[in-house]
């Protein structure tokens, strides 16, 4: 990149960076080998001319953006299995995948959760029968378990499989439409194969839901097999090409051993064997959410860099008279919308790198029938889930903003960013869903603390708080990651002690429970919080870069606490010992930090390292040639392929005609 020809700001912000932008995108990426692997890859698929697209996909029919679509997911899956054999190197897909289809791609679910959930939920039996094809793309699968009629509530769902003894089969039925799938990306056109979630019935006995293997297209024609009825569910907000569908069943037969068996079993006569713990059914959901945390990181980068890049070559409005007009990032208020994106970015990676290993260990645990750790890693990943992806989509919806009327076209590829970003909030457990979750751990937490249990490690804090509820503030960063305890402890007791106050007046549990839930909500955002800056600003004093380097995570991580306390400064007021005077001299830090991270606030974007075929941004492309690319991008609108429309004869003639009359 470095020898293009660039805008003249930008080459003045990159001269001006203060450290050095290669050792921060090795530290990203875990390694200077780890980047030139990295770009190696992608310099691969981006140089694979069928990947590219001759005309805009904006401009396609919705069939045909999805054909194109599943044409590209194609040779990419090839490039890839070439690429992963000679190599022996495993991608990040999600990077060149916005890359390929600016949006998703068709065998998104069948990479994240078809392939998952039979390593997940299969047993050893079942991976060596399914494993093998999914994974060389024999079969292609998706995840079916949201219904029209339930998504979040999933012990609701009305899908049957009800199991028939004498020929050792699973009959699955949607009797009514409420029961039929919808929403499974990849389900309308694409896949031959779901993982289903029904409710299992045995002698007219409910044993809750399981994960079956479905075929339910013929390989070779690709048509619904007899019994099946399946489509796609039309236009969205975003996720135009992962072909989301809906499905039903009508008396179809699927073979005993399809029930996915790690955990629960059924067996030849209907006996059913209960698994270690039921829960243990959703584990693709906590995966996913967990890697979700990672994909917030990615596509704040994504917005961040094209705002800040833009901000830099954008010169609009003066702050002096008599001087010329400033770059728009100069405006501290331009700082205070994308800072915030570039250190948020940080904050969710190291939260997500933080999260995996809780994961991983605690699927080791599970492997070893240990499962003392599960609710605490479920609670977590359902609050970080929610609070990360609700961030990651206001970031990338100012960052849009940042851009004024620029930020509106599609060609800035930020409205696409933003529609697949804030699918996050509601896909795999809708925030307040999530975070509802969350506090009924968080509770429990607390009634342990309140009898002097030892507690967990990301809830140990609620103990400290019961032990000295009077901390003295300090403007440090731990002296704010503390103040952030604080609120979250306060805001648990204080949810705690309105459900007490509603069963005192009468109310049964649950009608106390949901008329405290804002309150509960709130303490499990706090919570979530609270871990976010324990977490980042941890992991940041921990790395280890050079002066320079160290120097700017520091000043992001501290960006992100300071920000936050202000954001939420009321709930520090009323839950910590901070003053007024405190919150003053946080405004005047702010402002400092806003200052220091200016000049290298180029350098910070370039440092995601993520490449213009990534970016797809007339805004944001390296070279900073905005208004070119602008113009350049309007000029293929078929509009502009011919000087007279045809709705000139057609339509506006004849009127203007009319109007002589
Ligand atoms: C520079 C950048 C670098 C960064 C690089 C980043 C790279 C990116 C990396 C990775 C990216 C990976 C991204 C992955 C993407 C993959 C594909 C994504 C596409 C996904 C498309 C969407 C798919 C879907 O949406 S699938 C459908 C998902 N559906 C849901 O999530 C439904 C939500 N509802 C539920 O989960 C449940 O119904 C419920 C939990 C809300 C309630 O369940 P219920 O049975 O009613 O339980 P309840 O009575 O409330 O609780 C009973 C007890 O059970 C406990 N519990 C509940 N769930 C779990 C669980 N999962 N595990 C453990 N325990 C659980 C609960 O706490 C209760 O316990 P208690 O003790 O009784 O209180
Ligand atoms: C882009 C996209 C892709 C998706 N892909 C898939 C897929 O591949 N496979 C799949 O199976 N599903 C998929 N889904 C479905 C998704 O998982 C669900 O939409 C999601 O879990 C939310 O459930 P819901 O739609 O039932 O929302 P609802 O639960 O109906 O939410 C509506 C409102 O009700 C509130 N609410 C519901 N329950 C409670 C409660 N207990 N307490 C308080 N408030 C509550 C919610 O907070 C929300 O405000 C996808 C969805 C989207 C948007």
């Amino acid at each position: 990149m470095a020898n293009v020809k660039c805008n003249p700001d930008l080459v003045r912000e990159r001269a001006k960076c203060s450290f050095d932008v290669n050792e921060l995108i090795h530290l990203i990426d875990g390694g200077e080998n780890a980047t030139k692997e990295k770009r190696h890859f992608e310099e691969t698929i981006f140089s694979v001319k069928e990947l590219q697209d001759a005309v805009p996909e904006e401009y396609l029919s919705h069939k045909d953006r999805y054909e194109n679509a599943v044409r590209k997911a194609t040779i990419l899956r090839d490039v890839c299995r070439e690429y992963m054999k000679k190599y022996n190197y495993k991608p990040n897909r999600f990077r060149v995948g916005h890359g390929v289809f600016k949006d998703v791609s068709p065998f998104l679910l069948h990479d994240g959760m078809f392939v998952a959930t039979i390593i997940g939920q299969g047993t050893p039996e079942q991976q060596a029968e399914w494993l093998p094809k999914a994974e060389n793309m024999q079969i292609i699968g998706t995840y079916a378990q949201t219904e029209l009629g339930h998504g979040s509530f999933i012990r609701g769902l009305e899908t049957r499989a009800t199991y028939d003894p004498k020929t050792e089969e699973f009959i699955l039925n949607n009797a009514t439409l409420s029961s039929f799938k919808w929403w499974p990306g990849g389900l309308g056109s694409t896949v031959n194969h779901c993982i289903v979630v029904a409710q299992l019935f045995i002698n007219g006995k409910s044993y809750g839901i399981q994960p079956f293997i479905v075929q339910i297209r013929d390989l070779n024609t690709h048509k619904p097999l007899p019994g099946v009825k399946v489509g796609e569910i039309g236009p969205k907000m975003g996720f135009q090409t992962a072909n989301n569908g809906f499905l039903g069943f009508e008396n179809f037969r699927i073979p005993r051993m399809n029930m996915l068996m790690k955990n629960a079993q059924v067996l030849k006569d209907g006996t059913f064997v209960k698994g270690m713990n039921e829960k243990l059914t959703y584990g693709t959901m906590v995966m996913v959410r967990v890697g979700i945390v990672g994909d917030c990181s990615l596509n704040t980068s994504l917005a961040a860099t094209i705002a800040v890049r833009y901000s830099a070559v954008r010169h609009q409005s003066k702050i002096k008279a008599k001087e010329p007009e400033v770059q728009i990032l100069d405006y501290v208020t331009q700082q205070h919308k994308l800072f915030i994106a570039i250190a948020s970015s940080h904050v969710f990676r190291n939260v997500y790198s933080w999260l995996s290993k809780s994961y991983l260990n605690v699927m080791k645990d599970l492997a070893q029938g240990k499962q003392d750790h599960l609710p605490e890693l479920h609670a977590t990943a359902c609050c970080l889930k929610a609070v990360c992806s609700r961030d990651a989509g206001s970031v990338v919806e100012e960052c849009r903003l940042a851009c004024g009327g620029h930020g509106y076209m599609t060609s800035s590829n930020l409205p696409l960013v933003y529609g697949f970003t804030i699918a996050t909030v509601t896909y795999e457990g809708e925030q307040t869903v999530l975070l509802l979750q969350t506090a009924r751990y968080l509770v429990k937490a607390w009634l342990a603390a309140l009898q002097g249990k030892v507690l967990a490690p990301s809830v140990s804090y609620l103990s400290d708080w019961l032990k000295n509820d009077n901390v003295r503030w300090q403007n440090t960063p731990e002296g704010i990651v503390k103040g952030f305890q604080h609120v979250a402890a306060g805001k648990v007791k204080a949810a705690y002690d309105t459900i007490q106050k509603y069963i005192k007046l009468g109310k049964d549990y649950e009608d106390a429970w949901n008329l405290a839930s804002v309150q509960l909500m709130k303490a499990s955002e706090a919570h979530s919080r609270s871990i976010l800056c324990e977490v980042s600003w941890g992991e940041v004093i921990r790395t280890s870069a050079s002066p320079n380097l160290l120097q700017v995570l520091k000043q992001l991580a501290q960006l992100y606490l300071v920000y936050w306390t202000l954001e939420t400064s009321g709930d520090f007021l009323v839950y910590s010992n901070i003053s007024k005077d405190d919150i003053a001299i946080l405004r005047e830090k702010y402002e400092e930090l806003l200052a220091a991270i200016r000049p290298n606030a180029v350098g910070l974007v370039d440092a995601f390292d993520l490449r213009d075929e990534i970016l797809h941004s007339t805004l944001g492309s390296y070279d900073g040639r905005v208004y070119e690319r602008l113009m350049e991008e309007a000029l293929k609108s078929p509009l502009n392929q011919e000087s007279v429309n045809a709705s000139f004869h057609k339509y506006l003639k004849p009127l203007m005609e009319k109007a002589k009359l």
